[in-house]
């Protein structure tokens, strides 16, 4: 098979799809890598170290796009992406459809088989190939909110852990997720009260045997989270439902009754956010302020430390990807359950049902789609 690895074009995003190590595992299963120039640039990779790997070169986006039979991406297709893809070209990457018509609208045009990293499943119960970057988000939130508490950013000017004899900022995580451990990993770590509120009990748990009363893990009902939120210096948005529109959890009312100078990071952004006034915002202007509520929005944020995360993804899809280049993305798909539940997109039908009902698509279940 052709694989086809594009340079990233959202905004500061320096990841790439794959490493030239991946590459030399895909030469060596006898298929063809196609790059394009610059491609692994922003992390030190350059157009030689592909070659050496075994991949060619090519100039332009479209060349690799024309020629690839599946793309391997990092980020959803940005318009000028979409408008490359062909009826039957695999694409392989993060989509995060259900908050994105006009993404979806061009996907389902497209004709293209469109498997998207965030939606792929595991055995327990997890997401293989979202989890590398919700560790990454999860521990970059707790720096991102410090930064925001800060005062020249708006804060309340408040210092994470505070210091002997005067009190630590209060963090409230929603979701207790892999976003949400991580982010109570680090807040700990610097010294900050607590609180994790999520609405799994077996989570909930997990949570508890890991940080014992390091942190409060709290049943999630409307209650607890208003209390909380209210009481916050920095909240980090961090829950799930896979595939679907992020639900709205805290609200414009709870904004305006924060303290004024706290602080939001809303890492399920890239699923619409779980807070009502969250609007994806870029690296290149990362915050805005809300009723006197710093905003943090930002809806790739492992693409900060694109070294980190481009080595932390390729770990867990490069075993994917060469699944789908040894068998073809039919009998990749039909021989996995898990990596069919990834099937968003295929020939003009939505097979993620979450996707269908948020956006108003008919359901094809992926298995008779690919029938
Ligand atoms: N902005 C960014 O750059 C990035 C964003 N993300 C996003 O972060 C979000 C979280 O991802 P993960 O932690 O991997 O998901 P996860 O599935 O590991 O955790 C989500 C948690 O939310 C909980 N939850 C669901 N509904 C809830 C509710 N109503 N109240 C309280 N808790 C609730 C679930 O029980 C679960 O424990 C996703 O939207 C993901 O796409 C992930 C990586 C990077
Ligand atoms: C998960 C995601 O959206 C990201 O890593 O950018
Ligand atoms: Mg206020």
């Amino acid at each position: 098979m052709i694989i086809g690895v594009p340079k990233e074009i959202k905004n500061h995003e320096y990841r790439v799809g794959m490493v030239p190590a991946s590459v030399r595992e895909l030469i060596n299963h006898g298929h063809k890598v196609i790059v394009e120039t610059q491609a692994g640039m922003g992390i030190g990779f350059t157009d030689q170290d592909y070659v050496d790997a075994g991949a060619s070169i090519l100039t332009t986006a479209a060349q690799v796009f024309a020629d690839a039979e599946m793309i391997v991406k990092v980020k959803e297709p940005q318009a000028v992406e979409r408008a490359m893809l062909r009826d039957g070209q695999i694409l392989f990457t993060y989509l995060h459809l259900a908050p994105d018509l006009p993404q979806t609208e061009d996907l389902v045009k497209s004709n293209a088989i469109c498997i998207a990293y965030e939606t792929v499943t595991d055995n327990h119960g997890g997401l293989p190939l979202l989890a590398p970057m919700s560790e990454v988000a999860g521990r970059m939130s707790i720096q991102a909110g410090a930064q925001a508490l800060e005062k020249s950013n708006a804060g309340r000017g408040m210092l994470l852990g505070g210091v002997p004899g005067v009190e630590p900022a209060k963090v409230v995580v929603i979701g207790g997720g892999m976003v949400g451990n991580n982010a109570a990993q680090m807040a700990v770590g610097m010294g900050a009260e607590v609180v994790v509120l999520d609405r799994n009990i077996h989570v909930l748990r997990r949570l508890d045997a890991q940080f014992g009363n390091k942190i409060k893990a709290i049943y999630s009902t409307a209650d607890a989270l208003e209390k909380h939120v209210l009481e916050a210096d920095l909240v980090i948005g961090g829950v799930l439902i896979p595939g679907a529109a992020a639900p709205k959890l805290v609200t414009k009312a709870h904004i305006k009754a924060m303290k004024p100078g706290s602080a939001i990071v809303d890492v399920a952004i890239d699923q619409g956010g779980c807070i009502e006034t969250s609007k994806a915002t870029t690296h290149a202007d990362p915050t805005y302020i809300v009723d006197d509520v710093v905003h943090y929005c930002v809806a790739n944020m492992p693409g900060a430390v694109p070294r980190t995360s481009t080595f932390a993804l390729n770990n867990a899809t490069l075993p994917y990807i060469i699944q789908l280049a040894n068998k073809g993305y039919k009998q990749a798909l039909l021989d996995d359950k898990h990596l069919l539940n990834g099937l968003n997109v295929i020939a003009g039908k939505v097979t993620c049902q979450s996707v269908a009902e948020n956006l108003g698509f008919d359901y094809v279940e992926p298995a008779i789609a690919l029938a």
